[in-house]
């Protein structure tokens, strides 16, 4: 494994297909005699030359600028060479040939091989270039889907979120090693905790890990986006909907029944958060659908309704007075998720009147939530918008937002758990200094797993295999 991570790696790190320029990098010690063998000259550190890159007879495969980084000051904290080559890919694929075929004569570099999926970050990291909170910034900044999850992760990338960690954890050591001293002298002990004001310490300190976990939500919310499911009866108007909200006509929208045979979905912002829109086929029994294709439509519907982070029930006002129809919702909500994740969308609001919506609305149960709208007016429409970011729990701005993932929230989760127990333990005026140690210990450790100060080795590979190539 250790021996692995030495191998000099070489990969085209440009995305693949063409564009104007496109990079071949190789990493790993020693790289000097390769750049002089590939330019035919010995490059200047960190000074961009423009020349040939030669094959083995020394004929030019491309010209372009070639790049030297000496170890330690790299991308990967190795020797770092960069070729910049045409963005074309039989270029880049000639040149990454190149560099092994070069690296094998005269065992100039006789362990160099292709990189894996993400093998330049995870040197950065094990060379201590970013930490595990960073490296994993650098995917979430290339597969950001908005602006905003680009800037917050763009922050996380520059130390912003690692920081407000190794704070919380400096905050824990001190605590740790007052304790920690104490515990050699167990005649002081209750002494101590009062003195040391030890559970004021925990109380402040459970403070900021909340303010950390409530921005981590927000930005875990940029990276993974809200999935949202429109459903209800057919001809209720989800795809009219559906393509209100997406601006577009991507759904086929008709008078007849059973239009929308599959799922179609869309990722929309608000305010910078990922929405994910999906249309489903209108909900009806299996005997009313027209056919087998209608059917099996229908289970995706229940399977997308299964998933989703929010339901949209949408309704058509200008029926839901007629008992049939009113029945047959009754029948679809009762299969719908808790409260708390779905809302019930009024639609046609341009074809009633006011008493009819009224009417509408006075038969709704108590604490469900209502919205009417106009798929075809638009009228309603922001309402929904900011309905479905107060369903996200998106109360951030966007500024001073880092982006984090799910394994930081539960670590977070997992740190605040263990400073409740330690305080559980300070309150108690009896021998429980070693208990109240050893959950900070745990909840320092649960820290560190973010920025990978303390980690398994299972989750580097984890983390670093769902990188594209080259990165
Ligand atoms: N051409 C090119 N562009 C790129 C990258 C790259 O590898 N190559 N990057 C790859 O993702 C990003 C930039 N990341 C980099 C990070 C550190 C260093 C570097 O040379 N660090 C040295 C010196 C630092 C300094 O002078 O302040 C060091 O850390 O010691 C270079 C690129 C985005 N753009
Ligand atoms: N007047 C009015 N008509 C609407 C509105 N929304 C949808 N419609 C019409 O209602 C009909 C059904 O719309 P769709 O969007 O296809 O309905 P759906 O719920 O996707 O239907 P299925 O795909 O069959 O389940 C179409 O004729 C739409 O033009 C609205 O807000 N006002
Ligand atoms: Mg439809």
């Amino acid at each position: 494994m250790l021996a692995r991570h030495q191998d000099p790696i070489v990969a085209v790190a440009t995305a693949p297909g063409r564009g104007a320029v496109g990079i071949v990098r190789v990493s790993g010690r020693g790289l000097a005699p390769l750049a002089r063998r590939l330019t035919g000259r010995d490059l200047v550190p960190r000074v961009a030359t423009y020349g040939p890159f030669l094959d083995a007879e020394d004929r030019p495969i491309d010209q372009g600028l070639a790049l030297y980084f000496p170890a330690p000051h790299s991308y990967t904290g190795e020797d770092v060479l960069e070729l910049q080559a045409h963005g074309g890919p039989v270029v880049l694929q000639l040149l990454m040939a190149r560099c092994l075929q070069a690296a094998a004569e005269g065992e100039l570099l006789p362990r160099l091989r292709p990189a894996e999926p993400g093998e330049f970050t995870e040197r950065a990291f094990l060379n201590d270039k970013l930490d595990l909170a960073q490296a994993e910034a650098v995917a979430d900044l290339i597969d950001a889907s908005t602006e905003a999850a680009a800037r917050s992760a763009a922050r996380s990338l520059s130390g912003d979120f690692s920081r407000r960690i190794e704070a919380l954890r400096d905050g824990l050591v001190e605590l740790r090693m007052l304790v920690e001293a104490t515990l050699d002298f167990p005649e002081e002990e209750i002494d101590f905790l009062e003195k040391a004001d030890a559970r004021g310490r925990l109380a402040r300190l459970a403070e900021r890990l909340d303010a950390v976990l409530d921005t981590a939500r927000q930005g875990a919310l940029l990276r993974e986006g809200l999935t949202v499911v429109i459903a209800g009866q057919p001809n209720a108007g989800k795809s009219s909907l559906l393509n209100a909200l997406a601006g577009a006509e991507l759904a086929i929208v008709t008078p007849i029944a059973g239009t929308t045979r599959d799922k179609v979905s869309e990722t929309l912002q608000i305010e910078g958060v990922p929405v994910h829109v999906i249309d489903t086929a209108g909900l009806r029994s299996d005997a009313e659908a027209a056919d087998e294709v209608e059917r099996i439509g229908i289970a995706r519907s229940w399977e997308a309704i299964a998933g989703a982070d929010a339901v949209l029930m949408l309704h058509d006002l200008t029926r839901a007075l007629d008992p049939d129809y009113a029945a047959a919702d009754r029948a679809i909500e009762a299969r719908l998720p808790d409260r708390s994740r779905r809302v019930h969308v009024f639609n046609k609001t341009d074809r009633v009147d006011a008493e009819h919506r009224a009417a509408v609305l006075a038969g709704v149960p108590e604490g469900e939530r209502t919205l009417t709208l106009s798929a075809k007016t638009r009228d309603g429409l922001e309402a929904l918008r900011r309905l479905l970011l107060e369903l996200a729990g998106w109360h951030a701005s966007p500024d001073g937002v880092f982006i984090a993932r799910e394994r930081h929230l539960t670590a977070l989760r997992r740190a605040r758990e263990h400073l409740e127990l330690a305080a559980g333990w300070a309150a108690r005026r009896d021998e429980a200094l070693d208990l109240f140690a050893e959950e900070l210990r745990l909840s320092h450790d649960a820290l560190g797993e973010i920025t990978g100060a303390f980690s398994a080795d299972d989750l580097l590979g984890v983390i670093f295999s769902r990188f594209c190539i080259g990165k």
